[in-house]
């Protein structure tokens, strides 16, 4: 393919065939003394946004953390287009992988924009201030998540939802090639989860590669590529969301019975809980 744009060129390059963006495997995790991650393997395309989904203490969350480094794995590894993610460095490492996270700055006493500009310090050279080229990442991070009009609030004066939209702005502002979300839209209306969501697809479009833990199956369903079951630290299921998303799986993960449908207009499955 022939392009003038030198980005597309790296996308283009970065998505051949077979070759994943992120791959880890057989990631283990105890935490005093109980398996907490059990030989997870994650593999995710360039460009691709995946969805990790299991009922409460199955270890999303922690499979997050595994996978950026912010907790230590007890075994396994994770490569990020070939390197070795654990080895790096945390500042080389942060300027490729960002985790956004379901609880992260709580009472800080910064205002929105310095929250945003946090996810700038990889990209700003030490003893150095942010410089106007970081500033206008950080609005147009704030601009991308719909919270310009806050830059100059308070974060501790935010709701959930807002707070949950500028931790996604900081998460962006640090630029990564691979993003992950803890539960991003557990505080977001409706109409906020669906925007939310399809900005991180957009984004995906242009070649970052996303992995969501998210709760709400339908969410999933609708927008990820593929999706990782996990049930108590292991993964039961992967692959793209028709073929995992089933009645018999998610009756035998959560416990629920379910009809599973399909989408009128995409043709993505609907789940259509069972209430009576
Ligand atoms: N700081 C901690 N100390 C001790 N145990 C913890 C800690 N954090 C998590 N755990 C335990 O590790 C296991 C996995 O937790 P994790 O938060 O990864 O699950 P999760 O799938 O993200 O859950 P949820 O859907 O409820 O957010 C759970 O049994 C949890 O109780």
């Amino acid at each position: 393919m022939t392009t003038t744009n030198p980005s597309a060129d790296i996308v283009d390059a970065l998505s051949a065939p077979g070759q994943d963006s992120l791959s880890a495997s057989r990631l283990t995790f105890t935490r005093e003394g109980k398996l907490v991650i059990d030989g997870v393997d994650v593999s995710l395309p360039v460009g691709s946004f995946g969805a990790v989904i299991g009922p409460n203490g199955a270890g999303k969350s922690t499979l997050l953390q595994l996978l950026v480094g912010t907790l230590p794995a007890d075994s396994g590894a994770v490569l990020f287009d070939g390197d070795d993610l654990l080895a790096m460095k945390r500042r080389d490492r942060a300027r490729l992988v960002a985790l956004s996270e379901q609880h992260g700055d709580g009472d800080t006493g910064l205002l929105v924009t310095d929250v945003v500009l946090l996810g700038r310090t990889p990209h700003i050279p030490r003893w150095a201030s942010e410089g106007p080229a970081d500033r206008r990442v950080v609005a147009d991070a704030l601009t991308a998540v719909g919270m310009t009009e806050f830059s100059n609030r308070p974060f501790d004066t935010l709701s959930g939802g807002e707070r949950q939209r500028v931790q996604l702005a900081r998460a962006l502002a640090q630029e990564p090639r691979l993003l992950l979300l803890d539960e991003p839209t557990n505080h977001l209306d409706v109409r906020a989860q669906l925007s939310l969501l399809s900005l991180v697809r957009a984004q995906t479009a242009a070649g970052l590669t996303a992995l969501a833990a998210l709760h709400d199956l339908n969410i999933a369903a609708a927008y990820a590529d593929s999706v990782i079951v996990l049930k108590a630290g292991a993964v039961v299921a992967a692959g793209p969301a028709a073929s995992v998303l089933t009645g018999d799986l998610i009756s035998d993960v959560y416990g629920v019975r379910a009809d599973v449908l399909e989408h009128p207009r995409t043709g993505r499955p609907l789940i259509a809980f069972d209430t009576t």
